[in-house]
């Protein structure tokens, strides 16, 4: 395996980004008796850069609005969804049109489900069809599967002869002999014991050679921690704190946000300790910080305000009272 290159975060702010989302937000409208009542606002001013190399996490639990980020990168939303804000990719704003034409090309999707694969198409074919160097297609689809670890005779079969793990990395491969530059994952990793979940964490991995950049979905910060650089922590559809991996070491005093702290301690190496309450419905509001009615250290003042998003020691935060 090529060695990865590493780009500490410090490093990266000058370089050429190659995602980037700013104040983005998502709504579905809501009707009552026919008549539109309101919207239910499902991700609010998220925020996040994505360079070349780079793997970045976007941790959250579930129905918190990922799936609906990687579907709004793609530009595959449902029809109802309203979306404001700025998606750059490669420094040129990404719009419907763009997303159309480098959707499985420059921008490749592995979905949350397996049932994405095509039911009626042999697995080799399925991954095939992503290669756009149709010469080469068959020898690459191989390689692609022995680097997997899918056995020999794979190719020949159709998605319902294959066990769930196996689905899995067939949609892997499948953004690996892409030409993509960056690869969105959506929870790639769903409920697998420790050794499952070490071996498709290295094939992810692998998928960030070459320059790649990487957006790695999931709820389970430990997995994340595993092979991320930096990790956006989503709550109430706020990215309330991106922080670097190593922020996370030693007792997580460097780490930024009072939530970001809580998953640290929720941790099964650390004191196993988790927060009390559950995250906001989606569509519920906030006049002040979202985070408030769990937070340990809220003030008054964080009721009736909303904290916008700072940098604090190379990472960025949203809350009234990170230290820097
Ligand atoms: N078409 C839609 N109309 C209205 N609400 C929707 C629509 N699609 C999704 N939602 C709502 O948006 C919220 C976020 O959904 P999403 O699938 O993005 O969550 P998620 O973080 O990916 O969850 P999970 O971890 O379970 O995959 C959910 O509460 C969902 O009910
Ligand atoms: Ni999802």
């Amino acid at each position: 395996m090529e060695k990865l290159k590493k780009i500490p975060f410090s490093e990266t702010k000058e370089m050429k980004s190659l995602l980037e989302v700013k104040d983005f937000s998502l709504s579905f409208p809501q009707y009552k008796k026919g008549f539109r009542e309101s919207y239910i606002e499902v991700i609010k001013d998220f925020e996040l850069t994505i360079h070349p190399g780079e793997i970045v996490a976007v941790v959250g639990s579930s129905g918190s609005g990922k799936s609906l980020l990687a579907d709004s990168l793609l530009g595959i939303l449902p029809e109802n969804a309203e979306i404001k804000g700025k998606i750059y990719f490669e420094g040129v704003a990404l719009t419907a049109k763009r997303q159309q034409q480098i959707r499985g090309k420059e921008i490749s999707l592995i979905p949350q489900s397996v049932m994405a694969l095509d039911p009626l198409m042999k697995t080799g074919q399925q991954v095939q069809s992503s290669i756009q160097n149709k010469k080469e297609k068959k020898r690459i689809q191989k390689e692609a599967f022995q680097k997997l670890g899918l056995p020999k005779d794979t190719h020949k079969k159709y998605p319902f002869e294959l066990s769930g793990g196996m689905a899995r990395r067939v949609l892997i491969a499948t953004a690996m002999v892409s030409e993509a530059k960056l690869i969105i994952a959506d929870e790639p990793t769903p409920g697998l014991d420790e050794q499952a979940l070490e071996e498709t964490l290295t094939h992810i991995k692998q998928l960030s050679e070459n320059d790649r950049g990487m957006m790695f979905i999931t709820h389970d910060i430990h997995a994340a921690l595993k092979i991320a650089d930096r990790i956006a922590v989503f709550y109430g559809g706020e990215t309330v704190e991106i922080a670097n991996n190593e922020d996370f070491l030693g007792k997580g005093e460097n780490l930024r946000h009072p939530y970001t702290k809580a998953l640290w301690r929720a941790l099964p190496e650390n004191d196993f300790k988790a927060l009390k309450g559950n995250q906001p419905e989606a569509g519920e509001v906030f006049p002040g910080c979202v985070f408030e009615p769990r937070c340990p250290i809220a003030t008054d003042f964080c009721k009736k305000n909303k904290p916008k998003s700072a940098m604090v020691n190379n990472g960025i935060v949203r809350c009234f009272y990170a230290e820097s």
